[in-house]
């Protein structure tokens, strides 16, 4: 594989799942070849209606951890009202004083330039590979052949294993023992996540009514999703999207953005774009979380838009149950008709790689498979 292509080659039209063995070459989209390009190849641009806009802020809360997690009770209080406030309604907050170590997030920050800025046949060693999530991906181009997302991704897993060393091990087998303190930062960066996670059900719950350790209890043995966003400067960025709109799949999102604008959140009228704020984390409710709460708070539209001049990154860390567990809302306290059959992450991880590309109606599509498919699973009760 030539580690600096000429130009940017993409395959004849493939749908979703006729996936087309990576190793057949043929498809790459490397940010090596951004600063020549005056344009951007068709299978890039979005359709008028996708397009960016000029937007307005939105009015995100900052949930101030501090005292709840001192356990302090006016705060604590304070923290639930303003969860259930943005939970309610468009789905997203950011917190601040989280207890995550500011300099790991940047750590993390900066390993991502380490590896976006990799010649792609270095890069290519980590490439994803047919019916795995796991790797390096560029424009999702293996999986699409139209509205293609301007960024490169790297996506692998978190679980806590014996050894706690999970994701250390990925990336010294994947990359080489020179990425193993690469490898140590992503490690602890999921570690913290997953901390935090934990902390943001105990408030989900108590501002739902739930016993404060139900959700927790739910994702205490998680398996969750780290993807690492590069969006490169991109020639023509009014006529393409980073990130299509979408509505998170996975239970909840915990996002670090950089200093760069391009996170847009759909607020029911009109996009907003949530304003990146120094050491604070962006969180939002997923689908799996929506179906867990009975639709009570609310899983979101939002999508990244990109630039001409500076490149961006963000870090999202999706939780998601263990994929077995059946995900249903607890019993009692959501009460009320079920919006949703249960189903299991593992269901609806298959549906959102194989079936269908994840975007601003996935539970509805995905309900309307489940529930047509021939061989109803036996967890199932509507
Ligand atoms: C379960 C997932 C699918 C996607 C990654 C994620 O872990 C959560 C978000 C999903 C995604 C980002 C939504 C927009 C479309 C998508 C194809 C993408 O642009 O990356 C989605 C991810 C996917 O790899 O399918
Ligand atoms: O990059 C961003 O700000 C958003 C990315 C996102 O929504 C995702 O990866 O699911
Ligand atoms: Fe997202």
């Amino acid at each position: 594989m030539d580690c600096n292509p000429t130009s940017v080659v993409l395959r004849p039209s493939l749908a979703l799942d006729k996936e087309r063995e990576a190793g057949s070459g043929g498809v790459v989209f490397s940010s090596a070849l951004l600063p020549n390009q005056a344009t951007i190849p068709k299978a890039f641009i979005w359709p008028q209606c996708d397009r960016p806009t000029a937007i307005e802020e939105l009015d995100s809360p900052v949930v101030d951890l501090d005292g709840f997690l001192r356990g302090d009770e006016a705060s604590t209080a304070r923290a639930v009202d303003c969860v259930r406030a943005a939970c309610s309604t468009h789905g997203f907050f950011q917190v601040a004083n989280h207890g995550v170590d500011a300099s790991l997030g940047r750590d993390a920050l900066g390993c991502m330039d380490e590896f976006f800025g990799l010649p792609l046949c270095h890069k290519l060693r980590a490439r994803r590979k047919p019916g795995n999530m796991w790797g390096y991906v560029g424009a999702h181009a293996d999986r699409f052949s139209s509205e293609l997302p301007w960024k490169e991704t790297l996506s692998f897993g978190y679980h806590e294993a014996g050894d706690d060393r999970v994701v250390i091990d990925y990336f010294t087998s994947t990359l080489g023992n020179d990425f193993q303190r690469m490898g140590l930062v992503f490690q602890r960066y999921c570690e913290a996540m997953k901390k935090l996670s934990l902390v943001i059900m105990e408030l989900l719950a108590m501002s739902l009514g739930v016993d404060r350790t139900h959700y927790r209890d739910f994702f205490e043995d998680s398996r969750s999703i780290m993807r690492c966003n590069y969006y490169p400067p991109c020639p023509e960025p009014e006529l393409t999207l980073g990130t299509g709109p979408h509505c998170d799949p996975t239970s909840l999102t915990i996002l670090r953005q950089d200093q760069v604008d391009g996170l847009e959140v759909f607020d029911g009228n009109r996009w907003r774009s949530v304003r990146p704020i120094r050491d604070a984390l962006v969180i939002n409710i997923g689908d799996t979380f929506m179906a867990l709460s009975n639709g009570r708070y609310k899983s979101c539209l939002h999508r990244a838009v990109v630039n001409r001049r500076r490149q961006r990154k963000s870090l999202a860390f999706f939780l998601c149950p263990r994929e077995d567990r059946v995900v249903r809302p607890p019993p009692g306290e959501l009460g009320g008709a079920r919006l949703y059959p249960d189903f299991t992450w593992a269901e609806l991880l298959e549906f959102t790689q194989r079936h269908y590309r994840a975007d601003m109606k996935t539970l509805h599509s995905f309900t309307d498979w489940l529930l047509s498919s021939s061989s109803p699973s036996p967890l199932r009760s509507t």
